[in-house]
């Protein structure tokens, strides 16, 4: 679905000029428009400048994942100032598949890498580059737009809310640490280098029954492998093992690294665990624990519905340090999107939707019957909810309670008690959970 023919050049009034183009390779090596927007794309994330062999590596991952790339080019830079081929702004969008109930995925829009840099910031180089690329990417034909966020004050203008989050937990895997009984099938260490070639079915089996899950770009092999970190370098600190279900398969990972002598208590730090079933889970987080020389795990992507607590002997040993948004959704197409996901109850609800860029504005009605759902537009009749475009995103999973989102004001019951009857619709199959960030 990805916009074959998005090349194109602008000017605006102030010099500036805005170019979007797909990352391209010279050979191995990133051609030249990839390149410039490789380095402010670094420079932006207070990143380190990439060597040759790092741009060419991350060059070839955005190449994999077909990304289009916009840079801003200030046509009249001062002298002495970076080279004009280095663009003042980077943005970059592509399409990866979400899973919008067990079993149903969609096509989303992915946007990241947005990068304004400070001598220009604050003058709607943002928002010129969101507003044409959501109109590229609507006009495409996705439903849905996708981004994960530095800062949560910026992009609900922009008609995103947040969707799904994840815990920082800290788990003390001391003598306290016990499970109430041995989940089935057994763990086994493995060379991290073997994690790419496991990893891809493991992740798809998750993903395939998660709602909320985003697939992973083709960086995250390397980086939870730790064959490139984010930095450049090999991580020859990280470690793996894998869990193997009673059929004798693969059906989960972690990766991790262990905190350095210097710290104490002495821990584990994973960098990515997943898994497919709950025995892999529980199994993976008892070889976590059954670690020497350590009493304490950490993991930054925890799901927010976790069962380790319902599994230990005394849950008190998890801690949620951080409790933070992930995955923020843009609805660019509310029929199709509602009409895409399942849905556990049967019921009606209208509600319109206020979106000051247009894509899902309007007056709607939701009907779900049987587990499918049908979203019509209406006239001018009254409806039972409003809310702005934001909200609706937020809401679109049911990983967001509408009821809590009335509490607080982002959504306006014009029935009383509908909130609760549109919660009640939306509630997911499972819960909602991504442990992809891009
Ligand atoms: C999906 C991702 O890639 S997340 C990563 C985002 N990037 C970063 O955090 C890197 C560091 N920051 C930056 O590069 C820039 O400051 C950006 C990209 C956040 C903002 O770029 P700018 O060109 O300055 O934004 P722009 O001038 O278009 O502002 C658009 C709107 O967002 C608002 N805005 C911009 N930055 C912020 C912020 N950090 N917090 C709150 N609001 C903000 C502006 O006030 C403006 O509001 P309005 O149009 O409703 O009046």
């Amino acid at each position: 679905m990805t916009g074959a023919n998005v090349e194109g050049v602008s000017t605006s009034m102030n010099s500036l000029e805005y170019r979007t183009f797909h990352a391209g390779r010279d050979g191995d090596a990133p051609d030249a428009p990839t390149a410039g927007w490789l380095e402010a794309d670094f420079l932006g994330f207070h990143g380190r400048k990439p060597t040759p062999a790092h741009a060419a590596a991350v060059a070839g991952y955005l190449v994999a994942d077909a990304q289009e790339l916009t840079g801003v080019y200030d046509t009249a830079s001062p002298k002495h100032s970076l080279h004009p081929d280095i663009p003042v702004a980077t943005f970059a969008s592509f399409e990866k598949p979400l899973t919008v109930s067990p079993g149903v995925q969609i096509p989303a829009h992915l946007i990241s890498s947005v990068t304004v840099r400070a001598t220009h910031r604050r003058r709607g180089i943002l928002r010129r580059m969101m507003t044409d690329d959501l109109g590229r990417a609507a006009a495409s034909g996705f439903a849905v737009a996708a981004l994960t966020a530095s800062e949560a004050s910026i992009y609900r203008r922009f008609g995103f809310g947040a969707a799904t989050w994840v815990h920082d937990l800290t788990v003390d895997t001391d003598a306290r640490f016990a499970l109430t009984k041995t989940p089935a099938g057994y763990c086994s260490v493995v060379d991290p280098g073997d994690i790419p070639a496991i990893a891809p079915d493991v992740f798809d089996a998750f993903h395939e029954a998660q709602p909320g899950s985003i697939a992973r770009h083709t960086a995250y092999q390397d980086r939870i492998s730790g064959r490139l970190t984010d930095e450049g370098e090999e991580d020859r600190a990280r470690r793996a093992a894998v869990h193997y279900g009673e059929s004798g398969e693969v059906d989960g990972y972690v990766t991790y690294r262990f905190s350095g002598w210097e710290s104490k208590p002495h821990a584990i730090e994973v960098t990515d665990l997943v898994a497919a079933s709950a025995d892999a889970y529980l199994a993976l987080w008892q070889y976590l624990a059954s670690i020497d020389l350590t009493t304490r795990v950490t993991f930054s992507s925890g799901a927010p519905d976790d069962a380790l607590r319902w599994a230990l002997v005394d849950p008190r040993v998890v801690t949620v340090t951080n409790v933070e948004d992930r995955i923020w959704l843009r609805i660019l197409d509310p029929i199709a999107a509602f009409t895409a996901r399942n849905y556990a109850q049967d019921g009606t609800i209208s509600f319109r939707v206020t979106d000051p860029l247009g894509f899902a504005d309007g007056s709607f009605r939701l009907s779900t019957e049987e587990g499918a759902g049908r979203l019509e537009r209406l006239g001018s009749a009254p409806v039972d909810i409003e809310m702005d475009a934001w909200v609706l995103g937020a809401l679109y999973l049911g990983g967001a309670d509408a009821r809590v989102a009335a509490a607080g004001g982002a959504l306006r019951e014009i029935t009383p008690g509908a909130a609760a009857t549109l919660q009640r619709l939306l509630t997911p199959a499972v819960p909602v959970y991504s442990n992809t960030a891009f």
